[in-house]
């Protein structure tokens, strides 16, 4: 892809208010990510005011984490207005094929059309119908194991759908793309994938959806390699993430970026 750094460029310019439904612990960290990177977050999802709210946002992010059933109906509230008025707003299935209750949810939410789903492969597999439980709100399979049903549940659902892991996929069920830049200690702090799909929504707002989705996961993933080569562990990876989100501007991504279609 040419030039993805025009889509961080176009959301810092913008700055978008992301409206996130979010479990309880990515909260913060998703917030600081969104911040560093150029966006506006609020993290907003009682059910009285989640599909109003949702109708002042530019995205709308939605991740079932820390799902109970009152946020289910905010969930799904927000959703529908999101995709009533054309927001881009983005799934988050963690965890979707541990229980009952979390594969119904998804597959609830999925009809009411996501523009992207970002997940790891147990959870793009299960969304899909495929085997997938993951170990919680972790993984279990790589992502290569996980492309099919990417681009299956991509042709049924509508969405683009990123796969996230040592090597990401993005595809729409047309195209396809792999993202090659990260860094080993990420999946070793929690919510970065959470956070990840809040800054997607951010690159969504007002951009085609695929380049947008692929950009996103380039900057996050060169920004993993940035905070890997000073951290001494997971604590200090942190902190220096979120000064490389701050850090990293459209040059940079466009230079750094390793995407290649797939
Ligand atoms: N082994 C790895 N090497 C390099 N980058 C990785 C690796 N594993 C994950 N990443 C990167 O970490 C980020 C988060 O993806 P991940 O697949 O870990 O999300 P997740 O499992 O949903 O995380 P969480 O649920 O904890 O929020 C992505 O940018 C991804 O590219
Ligand atoms: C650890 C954890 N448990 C529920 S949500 C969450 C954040 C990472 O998905
Ligand atoms: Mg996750």
């Amino acid at each position: 892809m040419e030039d993805p750094g025009q889509y961080l460029a176009a959301m810092r310019q913008t700055a978008p208010l992301v409206h996130n439904i979010t479990n309880y612990v990515a909260m913060n960290v998703m917030a600081n990510v969104l911040l560093a990177s150029g966006a506006s977050p609020a993290m907003v999802h009682a059910r009285e005011e989640a599909a109003e709210f949702a109708g002042l946002a530019q995205a709308l992010s939605i991740n079932i984490g820390t799902v109970s059933p009152p946020w289910a109906e905010a969930m799904a509230a927000a959703a529908k207005v999101a995709s009533a008025q054309g927001t881009p707003w983005v799934l988050d299935p963690v965890a979707v094929g541990a229980t009952d209750y979390r594969r119904a949810l998804g597959a609830r939410l999925v009809e009411l059309r996501p523009t992207a789903i970002r997940g790891n492969a147990s959870e793009i597999l299960a969304l899909a119908g495929e085997a997938g439980a993951g170990k919680g709100a972790d993984s279990t399979e790589s992502v290569e194991t996980a492309e099919g049903a990417a681009r299956a549940l991509a042709r049924m659902s509508g969405a683009v759908i990123a796969v996230t892991g040592a090597v990401d996929f993005v595809t729409d069920g047309e195209r396809a793309a792999r993202v090659a830049n990260g860094h080993a200690m990420m999946p070793r702090v929690t919510a970065l994938g959470c956070s990840l799909t809040g800054l997607v929504a951010a690159f969504l707002a007002g951009q085609p959806r695929f380049e947008a989705v692929v950009a996103a996961l380039a900057y996050f993933g060169l920004a993993g390699e940035s905070a890997g080569a000073s951290a001494s562990g997971p604590g200090s990876f942190q902190v220096a993430f979120l000064d490389a989100l701050y850090a990293i501007d459209a040059e940079a991504l466009s230079a750094g970026a390793r995407i290649e279609s797939a």
